[in-house]
């Protein structure tokens, strides 16, 4: 299947992909980061996945998301009437990881298929299936599952399979919960209960928000998955809930993003905050302080998503991969990278949160002096910049460019609230980092900032030069490289993160067009005044969403299709920002990104 044929459910600290012909392809309990007990979509249906479709093929499919949730509804219509499937994961509590599956007939007589195929470890293991009272257990080492339906169940060594018919206004629930199998079976929730609960608390957080601009439903949309791809019980953000999914259909850069990048954490948050989601931003803020406490020189730039610092890199030999591309990892020894950029992104968190505040707690303000007082020794040092290329370190003007927004939040900060700071030693740290940007990363022959001091190579990564208030947006600097990262990096409209050919990233192959990127340079655009190019190019992104609203990380222009792992918090954080700069151009071009729209 298609990438853009998978819908996105979660509870908050795990989620599902279904696809549009009903099958879960993808699944990790308890935690967005456990071992997949559904992995058919990095193989096939023998790695684990569970169907509930019509038996005949359907004439039609209609998908959409109750409104204001994450609750999936499909629409099968077939020769025998209609059905409509809903899919959901109800917020925990203290209970068990569980995917609810109700199937509610619409019309006439549907004779419908179940198929439940259990495969923990990432398919290592096929559990044993038994049969209880309200269904079906199965055991495999510590995991234990129990399906509970009043549906009859046929039980084979590893499945579970149903035949039924679903009437007019019949309605047919499934409910599957993990828990350790040393313990016993968790008393479960009804299915209704659960969904009108389920239904009731996205609606209350969906009507928190503040956002008023442009684009509203597909902001609303894109926060809704943010937030679905966050841990509520420890405050980290995943980058996508997926290992794998090719940047290329049939290369090797296949990467595992269930884990917790500052960089995207940040950036998501900012689009949170954008949104009015101020408690998510705090919970993320206490993640940070805890992770990456003590000295700042051990700072990672990813963590686990209970703030684990050991990611260790692996491959999954027994998957094939989606459409075949090996290997499956997980684990990412992007980990150990020196990224100066992520620094900025701190300080960048600290200054909107203290302006979000109107304060700035006294007790923070150490904690932020040290990781200014540590970039203050490295922020000369070559990096593997924000693309973790597995290439040589290089000066990356990104990285640069984010090491002046640490000191010129510092000194915002420090300024605005009054606090006790070497401020003139800030400010020449500050001022000496643009001077030599300006000077080292610019090429003036070309007109273009450049992928590292000296180079000639482009990378789309400094559109982030105006958004971040490194020059102001209308600058000719800005305006010339726009217009170059357009031309150069750019493919049917869309751009690449760079060059894969010019760029040694130590990685054979190709890549799709970077969808943030894309983003990103919607918004540079409209903050350089160019608001209808800005529009015009935001809604060819728009069409590249599938039917839910939702992105991958890239998108393959030869082969028009959504590559990368899915759905991606860096595509929909950055659609966030760029309808807000989108908003923030109508409203008041000229306005300071810094303090407007959200930097990303
Ligand atoms: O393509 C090379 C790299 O891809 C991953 O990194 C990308 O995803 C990260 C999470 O969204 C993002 O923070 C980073 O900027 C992207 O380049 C992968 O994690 C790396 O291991 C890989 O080298």
């Amino acid at each position: 299947m298609l990438l853009e044929d998978y819908g996105f459910i979660g509870d908050l600290q795990t989620s599902a992909l279904v696809g549009r012909n009903g099958s879960i392809d993808w699944l990790c309990m308890p935690a967005f980061d456990s071992g997949s007990c559904f992995a058919a979509l990095l193989g096939g249906p023998e790695h684990g996945r569970w169907l509930v479709a019509p038996e005949a093929e359907p004439a039609a499919v209609n998908r959409r998301y109750a409104d204001g949730t994450l609750v999936l509804e499909t629409d099968f219509e077939t020769a025998d009437g209609a059905v409509r499937l809903i899919d959901f994961m109800p917020r925990r509590g203290s209970g068990p990881p569980r995917l609810v599956r109700i199937v509610q007939g619409l019309r006439g007589r549907v004779p419908m298929r179940i198929h439940l195929s259990l495969r923990p470890d990432y398919a290592a293991v096929t559990p044993w299936v038994e049969a209880v009272a309200d269904g079906a257990v199965a055991t495999a080492g510590p995991d234990a599952f129990h399906l509970c339906t009043t549906v009859p169940l046929e039980i084979r060594v590893g499945t579970v399979d149903s035949e039924f018919v679903a009437v007019e206004s019949g309605r047919y629930r499934f409910a599957l919960d993990r828990y350790a199998s040393f313990e016993p079976a968790p008393v479960v929730e009804d299915a209704e209960s659960a969904l009108a609960r389920t239904v009731e608390w996205w609606r209350e957080w969906t009507g928190r928000c503040t956002y008023k601009g442009a684009y509203r439903d597909e902001v609303l949309r894109s926060l809704i998955v943010l937030k679905g791809m966050t841990d509520e019980t420890t405050g980290a953000i995943v980058a996508a809930p997926t290992t794998s999914l090719p940047e290329a259909l049939g290369g090797v850069r296949n990467w595992d993003y269930r884990y917790c990048w500052l960089r995207d954490s940040v950036l998501a948050l900012e689009a949170l905050l954008a949104g009015g989601y101020t408690g998510e931003a705090l919970a993320f803020r206490d993640f940070l302080l805890r992770a990456g406490t003590g000295d700042p020189a051990d700072i990672q730039i990813m963590y686990g998503i209970r703030g684990e610092r050991r990611l260790t890199e692996f491959e999954v030999d027994h998957l094939p991969g989606y459409e075949g591309s090996a290997p499956v990892r997980v684990g990412n020894a992007a980990a150990e990278q020196f990224q100066l950029d992520v620094y900025g992104e701190v300080l960048s968190v600290a200054y909107k949160g203290a302006e979000a505040l109107g304060r700035i707690e006294t007790h923070m303000w150490p904690r932020w002096q040290a990781v200014i007082e540590h970039v203050e020794k490295i922020w000369r040092d070559p990096d593997d910049g924000i693309w973790e290329t597995r290439g040589p370190r290089r000066d990356f003007t990104q990285s640069k460019v984010m090491a002046w927004v640490v000191f010129d939040r510092a000194v915002r900060i420090a300024e605005g609230f009054g606090l006790d700071a070497p401020l003139g030693r800030w400010k020449r740290a500050r001022d000496e980092i643009h001077h030599e940007i300006c000077e080292r990363g610019y090429d003036p022959v070309r007109g273009t900032f450049t992928q590292y001091y000296g180079s000639t190579e482009l990378d789309a990564s400094v559109l982030l030069i105006p958004l971040v208030g490194f020059l102001p947006p209308t600058d000719d600097r800005v305006t010339s490289t726009i217009d170059a990262i357009r031309n150069e990096l750019g493919r049917d409209g869309f751009v690449s993160r760079y060059s894969t050919t010019d760029t040694d990233d130590g990685l054979p192959g190709d890549e799709g067009q970077f969808l943030a990127c894309s983003f990103w340079l919607v918004s540079a655009l409209a903050l350089n005044g160019r608001v209808d190019e800005a529009r015009a190019l935001f809604e060819r992104l728009l069409g590249l969403t599938n039917d839910l609203g939702l992105l991958a990380e890239e998108y393959d222009v030869q082969a028009g299709r959504q590559v990368g792992n899915f759905p991606q918090a860096f595509s929909h954080l950055t659609l966030v920002g760029a309808a807000y700069a989108i908003t923030v151009a109508e409203r008041a071009h000229g306005a300071d990104p810094v303090d407007g729209a959200p930097a990303v």
